[in-house]
């Protein structure tokens, strides 16, 4: 027992050799350091932030969204009073988190109108109604990297701003096409590139269960809107975690899906080179019984491709957990209680399905993010290399310049944020030349994972090494997001699950990933740690305090 606890708290003494050893600790040091000047002027600077998210006090606002269309259809609610529920929730809590950052009330409302006449004149019955229309009459919100008609699509670029979209990205159409009816658009980080949603533009997102906290990137304005019960489904991207992290630091549920299955059309930045291959677009939600059915309506005919109505039996499939990823020198180690938040989901699985969880280590996981950098800086199949960020943050036209864009920055001149600028530096330093050997770990990887997987297999994987960071802290652990990163390169599809909360009452979380075209496992897994450990919990509320 005792044993079992060291290796829990020190997991990666023994998978580092000196060399890495020490290269952590330079790392560490010069980051810590860093951030020490960093703690000693924001303290100065920080604003008080231990106000609280006022408490849900309409009861439509907690239910699932195809529940909601059914009372809809019913007409046991009108979708005016609910699209009006959900306009009064974020009035009341956007001055707090910053997430929505343009609205479409008025447009949504006469939409709502028009939904209730139309089930008012409909003679076919329900089920007509349901076949057609699934969301009819349902609010959803949006990320306002994605093309949504009327609503502004600057991706927190200054040279962006005021740009309007004249249409609807595809995953959007398909979704106001089964009746959802769009609030407005949620915030990024610029280029939709970082972990955290912070742009020129507007501004910072705030996480609903401490606003001194991050929502996560790049999807944070979802993941913060949908996490402090103000949204119910919304629309997010991930090439490197930008739906999976939000989930996780907002306690919600969100899926990305085996690329190629939803389309990615219709957003900014487009992806370049091999990228088409990583992106996918994805649900976020905050019940894991609407992923599905969200993610049948956002791939449109492409459904059919994934088995998502055959029935899914838990306790045949395999099940492994992986805590951590070997030790990455420039990844921080996986915080102690989201080491033992999923070995508590292992024991759950195991209790409740009768099921043996392996646990399994893979030495090529602490090479994600070099394995991330390399594929994605990778020329597509015709030898032409992606666009490179410099060229994405170009102002008007205008070449950006890293380094001059950094001087600029230290004296407040620069339009880009500090991790634009940091990543557009980062990139000047990487090399062209792909490693061999990270090829060759991502090779074996891809490899091991997919015949451990097959297609009946599920990974546990941590969402995180931390719980929800405090604002601007990812600037000193840049790399930590490889733990999700990893999966866009493999193009397996991953559920983000929510599985109580922490001492200091943050969201914990899960990764489920499943093999490729085997979302269906991963949904099945998501509505299982649902139930198993009471999924989305209201931010400040009594619920929310009992932690596990
Ligand atoms: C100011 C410090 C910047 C240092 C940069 C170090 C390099 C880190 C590299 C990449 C970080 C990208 C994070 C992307 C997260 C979300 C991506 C997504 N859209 O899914």
């Amino acid at each position: 027992m005792l044993g079992m606890r060291k290796s829990l708290l020190c997991p990666y003494r023994m998978a580092l050799n000196r060399l890495e050893r020490l290269l952590a600790w330079a790392l560490r040091g010069f980051m810590g350091m860093l951030f020490t000047i960093f703690k000693m002027i924001a303290a100065v600077r920080e604003p008080e932030r231990s106000a609280r998210l006022p408490p849900i006090t309409n009861p439509l606002l907690k239910v699932p969204a195809m529940r909601l269309a059914r009372m809809i259809r019913r007409r046991e609610v009108t979708s005016v009073e609910v699209v009006q529920a959900y306009i009064d929730r974020i009035q009341e809590v956007n001055p707090l988190i910053n997430a929505m950052v343009k609205d479409r009330f008025s447009a949504a409302l006469q939409e709502a109108v028009q939904v209730d006449k139309l089930i008012e004149e409909e003679t076919g019955g329900e089920d007509v109604l349901e076949d057609r229309l699934p969301l009819l009459g349902v609010p959803i919100t949006v990320k306002e990297s994605f093309c949504l008609q009327g609503m502004p699509n600057s991706t927190g670029l200054i040279s962006r701003k005021g740009l309007i979209s004249t249409n609807d990205a595809p995953s959007v159409a398909l979704l106001k096409r089964a009746g959802g009816i769009p609030l407005g658009v949620t915030n990024c980080s610029e280029l939709c590139m970082w972990l955290e949603s912070h742009n020129n533009i507007y501004g910072i997102t705030c996480n609903p269960y401490d606003f001194g906290r991050i929502a996560g990137g790049s999807s944070g304005g979802e993941g913060s809107i949908l996490g402090a019960g103000a949204s119910v489904i919304g629309v997010g991207s991930d090439i490197g975690g930008s739906i999976r992290m939000p989930c996780f630091f907002n306690g919600i549920f969100g899926h990305k899906p085996t690329p190629g299955i939803v389309s990615n059309e219709g957003q900014h930045p487009p992806p370049s080179g091999q990228q088409p291959g990583f992106i996918s677009t994805g649900p976020m939600c905050r019940y894991a019984e609407d992923l599905l059915p969200m993610l049948k309506i956002m791939a449109g005919p492409n459904a059919e491709r994934l088995p998502l109505s055959s029935e899914v039996d838990l306790k045949r499939l395999k099940f492994f957990s992986i805590p951590h990823d070997n030790g990455s020198a420039l990844v921080s180690p996986v915080d102690s209680q989201l080491l033992q938040a999923q070995r508590r989901v292992v024991e759950k699985l195991e209790a409740d399905l009768g099921v043996e969880v392996q646990e399994l280590r893979l030495p090529q996981l602490k090479h994600s993010f070099q394995i991330w950098g390399m594929m994605m800086s990778s020329p597509d199949k015709d030898g032409k290399p992606p666009t490179t960020f410099a060229e994405l943050m170009a102002d008007n036209g205008n070449k950006v310049w890293p380094l001059w864009e950094l001087f600029k920055w230290v004296f407040r001149c620069s339009s880009h944020t500090l991790a634009a600028i940091g990543l557009a530096v980062a990139e000047m330093l990487q090399s062209n030349k792909p490693s061999p050997f990270i090829l060759q770990q991502k090779e074996s990887l891809q490899k091991e994972i997919e015949e451990l997987l097959g297609t009946n297999g599920v990974l546990l994987y941590p969402s995180h090494p931390h719980l929800a960071p405090k604002h601007h802290h990812p600037l000193f652990t840049p790399f930590n997001f490889s733990y999700t990163a990893i999966f866009n390169i493999l193009g397996l599809p991953v559920s983000q699950c929510p599985v109580g909360l922490s001492f200091e009452g943050l969201p914990l979380g899960v990764q489920v990933v499943a093999g490729k075209m085997q979302d269906h496992l991963c949904l099945a897994t998501a509505q299982f740690l649902e139930k198993a450990f009471g999924g989305w919990r209201e931010p400040g509320s009594s619920e929310a305090s009992k932690t596990t």
